[in-house]
């Protein structure tokens, strides 16, 4: 067949595609009508998580899994957008690992709210600005994002959906040669992540590393000084434009990084491969075997947990904590309701979406 002849038929099955994906939105906005008319949730991660899993099952074209997922998102943001546009809250500023996270989950096409700081993000969604917030809760190699974790137990927010990042780092620089660069500044995790490239090329002595923000923040400060340098991502090097002196400068190249999406009075319907988010404020763990017991009632009911991490409670002077618990399940399975209902008053639910690890 010669280019002609294929690209009639390309043109052929696109119409046909066009054709099927508006009979799609006309299905959608009548979903759309009876959620608004019972004033349910327009997101569905789990439904959508459930259409990727049939289709990938289904599939057997050329089509890999990550283009099937990566087709869809989209139809799925652009379905949401007509269903009933939603503002979504990131973790900016434009380009950072966040506004990633977000855009695989949202689209291009959705509407985004950049925001300075964690905290601003979970106001946002607080107060209704946005419908759901984009933040990084941990990160493979240097664990918890500490203020994520504290600002889930402060405030009234739901975990919608997780979903995980492969992290990259670049250094970059209008310096001619490194030994010109007398800053650098990133984000202060990065600054951990890259920190064996760092002591080989950098003398601590010599050039001073400034924790800002964010790492697009970085590198929009290091396009402004000629003897500087950012730590950040290839995004936000190709928004700023400015040079690439090094890739993958990352300590480990399994560097993942895990966000979350939150809501306000949210809750998934249950699927099989759940995870659920709890807060502990257990009382009395400065006394012997409090925690064991907590842990012994996962045990004994074969619940699979997934992690826990002691936060300070910060009261007083005292070195009380508590414990940010993830483990495999819904909150609605019998065995998780047993240990909610016994420690009522103590636990706090967050979320159970589906587990994407
Ligand atoms: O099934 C729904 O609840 C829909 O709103 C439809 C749809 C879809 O496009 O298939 C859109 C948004 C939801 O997040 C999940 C699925």
């Amino acid at each position: 067949m010669d280019l002609k002849a294929i690209r009639n038929q390309i043109d052929t099955i696109d119409n046909e595609l066009l054709v099927l994906l508006n009979k799609r939105m006309e299905l959608v906005k009548q979903v759309g009508s009876l959620k608004r008319a019972e004033k349910s949730v327009i997101y569905r991660p789990e439904r959508e998580q459930e259409i990727l899993r049939r289709l990938e099952d289904l599939n057997d074209g050329l089509l890999t899994k990550s283009a099937i997922e990566a087709i869809y998102l989209e139809i799925f943001a652009v379905s949401r957008n007509l269903e009933l546009p939603q503002r979504v809250a990131f973790l900016g500023p434009e380009g950072s690992f966040t506004h990633q996270a977000a855009e695989s989950r949202f689209g291009g096409m959705g509407e985004y709210l950049v925001l300075p700081t964690i905290r601003s993000v979970f106001d946002s969604v607080e107060t209704g600005r946005a419908a759901f917030g984009v933040v990084p809760v941990e990160n493979n190699q240097e664990g918890i994002v500490p203020e994520t974790v504290d600002l889930l137990r402060e405030k009234e927010l739901q975990i919608a959906a997780e979903l995980y990042l492969s992290i990259h780092f670049t250094l970059v620089s209008k310096a001619d040669s490194l030994k010109d660069i007398k800053v650098i500044y990133s984000k202060d995790i990065a600054f951990r992540q890259c920190s064996v490239f760092l002591r080989e090329y950098f003398d601590e002595n010599v050039v001073e590393f400034i924790p800002v923000d964010s790492t697009s923040k970085a590198a929009k400060l290091a396009a402004g000084e000629p003897t500087s340098a950012a730590i950040c991502s290839s995004i936000s090097a190709k928004l700023t434009g400015i040079p690439v002196l090094f890739d993958n400068i990352e300590n480990s190249d399994q560097n993942r990084t895990r966000f979350l999406i939150l809501g306000k009075d949210f809750k998934n319907q249950p699927t099989s491969r759940d995870k659920t988010t709890i807060i502990a404020n257990l009382p009395h763990t400065n006394s012997p075997g409090v925690l064991f017991r907590f842990l012994k009632e996962f045990n004994d009911r074969g619940i699979n947990l997934t992690k826990i991490e002691s936060r300070p409670s910060r009261n007083g002077s005292d070195f009380g904590f508590w414990f940010f618990v993830e483990f495999e399940g819904n909150s609605s399975d019998p065995a998780i309701r047993q240990i909610m209902d016994m420690h009522e008053g103590h636990l706090k639910w967050l979320g159970s979406y589906v587990r994407m690890s």
